[in-house]
């Protein structure tokens, strides 16, 4: 189940654990150890923030293809990352060496960006896109501030774009703080704007969707990325108001690739049953985020995380659902990155017809619309809401040529 399948490229690392247990409760784990039982498991809740309640996931891990070409072999690993997801609400992807190379120099300049001054971080702001530096304190999930300190990267578009001086929402400049910061990030992201791609692919034959159904979204799609940092815990009790990272919510577009150091700090919620969350529709943030349905994800080195999001729920009518998450602080200052494989700005959404019993409903996401609303509502007193609110900006939504089918 976790390490032992054959045949495909799936599972080939790391090999987590031999406990088929999947969820162990932290009780279960220390009861373990003093029975002298096997530490594999227990090993991996031990970075688990304080005073938080959760099970101990143990992912299972795929290897991607060097080239996904819908071989037989490509379309059981589309599969079993689909049963993956719908089970844990989420998935490890291994990196290859050269992606480790990248992840590693990505972190060190993000080490490097978050260790200057405030006033050097604070000018780190664009105006018209969101692109940048945001404080410990300045993003609003649930009507609460996350303590963590974030670096977004949008796409980076000159002044002269014909988008940006045409005044589309949300599009400007990344303001980098420096090129020691901009060439390694931007390595990064390229490299997983290509696992998103073989991931999207990977699905498509996991659910037998027409070549091109997602993918077809991607082209000039609007990736993007949140290098984090999180302070210590500072011995707050982790949970609540005074020591949460980041607030519950699901992410808005059609995949989400994490990476982050071993700290330990990120939950996530399995899809239940019982729990049909719409955040495009209804803000998922907040979402019961104190009681005991969360997973811990625990670090594990070489690999990213992979889970859904809001834009992939939709398309496939919650049959895969957006994983929500959260992130407590731990008892060190903690590293992630938070990258997004998105739709184009532009794209207009439908739902897969097949997957919806052939009667899909009569609705599309903007999927530019959707993730200006999500920013608005994330940073209410960011300069570049106010100045999409300002200058009238959202109304270029509705234009023709913000809107492809
Ligand atoms: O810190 C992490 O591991 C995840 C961060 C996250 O959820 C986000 O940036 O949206
Ligand atoms: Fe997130």
């Amino acid at each position: 189940m976790l390490s032992h399948r054959s045949g495909s490229a799936a599972l080939r690392l790391p090999v987590i654990g031999h406990n088929p247990i999947r969820h162990v409760y932290p009780a279960l784990l220390s009861h373990q150890q003093t029975k002298g039982l096997t530490t594999t498991t227990s090993d991996l809740g031990s970075t688990m923030p304080p005073n938080y309640v959760a099970h101990v996931g143990q992912l299972k891990t795929f290897t991607l293809p060097e080239k996904a070409v819908g071989s037989p072999g490509d379309i059981q690993m589309g599969k079993d990352m689909i049963n993956a997801w719908r089970e844990d609400g989420i998935l490890q992807v291994s990196m290859n060496s050269k992606q480790q190379d990248l992840f590693n120099k990505a972190f060190a300049a993000s080490k490097q960006f978050f260790a200057k001054s405030p006033k050097q971080k604070a000018v780190c702001v664009d105006t018209q896109s969101y692109a940048g530096y945001i404080a410990s304190g300045e993003e609003i999930t649930d009507g609460i501030a996350d303590y963590s300190e974030i670096f977004t990267v949008t796409k980076d578009l000159p002044l002269d774009e014909p988008r940006v001086e045409a005044k589309w929402p949300c599009h400007g400049p990344c303001p980098w703080p420096d090129i020691d910061m901009k060439a390694p990030i931007q390595q990064y992201m390229d490299s997983l704007g290509n696992s998103g791609e073989t991931l999207l692919k990977m699905i498509e034959y996991g659910l037998s969707l027409d070549p091109g159904t997602l993918t077809s979204l991607t082209k000039d799609g609007w990736h993007h990325l949140r290098t984090l940092r999180f302070p210590q815990n500072n011995n707050t009790n982790g949970r609540g108001k005074d020591g949460r990272g980041i607030g519950s919510h699901t992410d808005y577009g059609l995949l989400v690739i994490a990476g982050q150091d071993d700290v330990g700090g990120l939950f996530i919620r399995p899809p239940a049953a019982d729990e049909k969350l719409e955040n495009w529709k209804k803000s998922a943030a907040g979402f019961r985020e104190d009681d005991d349905r969360w997973v811990y994800v625990p670090p594990v080195p070489g690999v990213f995380t992979v889970f859904p999001g809001d834009i992939m729920q939709f398309m496939t009518n919650s049959y895969l659902p957006s994983t929500p998450h959260k992130v407590g602080l731990n008892t060190r200052e903690r590293f992630a990155f938070a990258y997004f494989h998105e739709p184009s700005f532009q794209a207009v959404v439908s739902p897969v017809a097949k997957l919806y019993d052939g009667k899909p409903p009569d609705e599309t996401i903007h999927y530019g619309t959707h993730f200006t609303n999500m920013f608005m509502r994330n940073y209410p007193d960011r300069v570049t809401t106010e100045r999409i609110l300002g200058e009238d900006r959202l109304k270029l939504l509705d234009l023709p040529e913000l809107r492809t089918q």
